[in-house]
């Protein structure tokens, strides 16, 4: 597959915050790829450095951040060339003008962060339009609202487009934040955690806007999320990470049925599972270390029941299990003992399995 199919190149990315606590190693070489018309998962309880990885994509830079190394390369094509920057290179000026909005928009957590309360919808995303289109007539920007209205799942167009954020539900307030980040024909959405603060239901709703919305604009998407269980129905390729780094990477079918990182069968485990009679879920024990202190061997060994002499000395290399698939974990080596997953989580990815051939 060449470059041009590439749409972001993410290489050993490495962030600091500066605290009065020492420096925080949010992130610590992290490298990953997107490809066109792909949705990436990137995967890790909070605090793994899920946010602080993908912030300086779209320079999202809090005034402590410190970009210590590594290259973020974005592709696109222009006058019918390919074309690349470093991310990392531009000012904030070109940032603003020619990324943002344009090549690669973000949608958060909470949307009343994103939306003006003081605006009608209809206006709030008529200026991203304008913004992101400076030539647009009066009226073509009222077209491109009512469309955005509706590409995001809402009937009552507009009814909505006079209405204030207070006046909407959660759902649908996201919904408008996800409308405005499409204002400007984006090629890349960052989506980081947009359904976490909603309920279950409207989760399911928002996840299925965005996977059509994928389809439809042949969108690449970076999607973030603690839960492994939403990631299944969404993304075609998993990152998860651990302390600042991505500990397993792989396709949806390596990540949920040949998993190897411990941490890995560690959430996965503590995935509801609505198929089965439930025990208690099993959380991962332990928290996450301090990352202001350097970390020896792989981070996770002293939460890690399966843990090697050698996890508490040297870093794991991210060992391939196949061609689309790496974990870093020395129970990979060859020298290592062979070690099973735990038999639970064995018999439901059986399970999983049965399902998925029986389709
Ligand atoms: N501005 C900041 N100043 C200091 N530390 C920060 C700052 N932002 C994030 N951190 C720290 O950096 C680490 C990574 O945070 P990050 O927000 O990337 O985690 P995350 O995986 O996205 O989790 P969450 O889902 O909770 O946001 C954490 O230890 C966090 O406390």
């Amino acid at each position: 597959m060449g470059d041009e199919n590439k749409i972001l190149t993410v290489q050993n990315l490495t962030v600091d915050y500066t605290t009065f606590r020492g420096n925080v190693h949010a992130v610590r070489g992290v490298s990953f790829e997107v490809n066109r018309g792909e949705t990436l998962a990137l995967v890790g309880e909070s605090g793994c450095g899920k946010s602080a990885s993908v912030k300086p994509i779209i320079g999202e830079d809090a005034s402590n951040q410190v970009i210590k190394g590594g290259k973020i390369i974005y592709r696109w094509q222009h006058q019918g060339k390919l074309e690349e920057i470093d991310l990392l290179k531009i000012t904030a000026k070109e940032m603003q003008r020619k990324i943002k909005g344009r090549q690669i928009a973000m949608v958060f957590q909470d949307p009343m962060t994103s939306l003006d309360p003081t605006m009608r919808i209809g206006k709030q995303i008529g200026e991203a339009v304008a913004s992101a289109h400076s030539k647009l007539s009066k009226k073509k920007i009222d077209e491109r609202v009512r469309n955005l209205i509706a590409t995001v799942g809402i009937n009552r167009v507009e009814t909505v487009a006079k209405q204030y954020p207070h006046q909407l539900s959660g759902g649908m307030r996201q919904r408008i934040v996800i409308a405005i980040a499409l204002a400007g024909d984006p090629q890349l959405l960052i989506c980081d955690e947009p359904t976490t603060a909603l309920d279950v239901t409207i989760q399911a709703r928002i996840l299925d806007i965005i996977k059509k919305i994928q389809k439809e604009r042949h969108l690449s998407v970076i999607f973030i999320t603690h839960n492994l269980g939403v990631v299944a129905t969404i993304a075609d390729k998993v990152n998860v990470m651990y302390a600042g780094k991505v500990i397993e990477k792989g396709t949806i079918e390596d990540i949920f049925f040949e998993p190897k990182h411990p941490y890995t069968w560690g959430l996965l485990e503590s995935v509801p599972d609505v198929d089965a009679p439930q025990e208690a879920l099993p959380m991962i024990a332990g928290t996450i270390p301090d990352m202001t202190q350097r970390i020896i061997g792989d981070a996770f060994a002293p939460r890690n029941e399966y843990a090697l002499d050698i996890d508490f000395v040297k870093e794991p290399p991210m060992f391939e299990v196949s061609k689309t698939h790496q974990a870093a974990t020395w129970l990979l080596d060859k020298r290592a003992p062979t070690v099973q997953m735990p038999r639970s989580l064995q018999k439901r990815i059986n399970r999983m399995q049965g399902e998925n051939n029986g389709k």
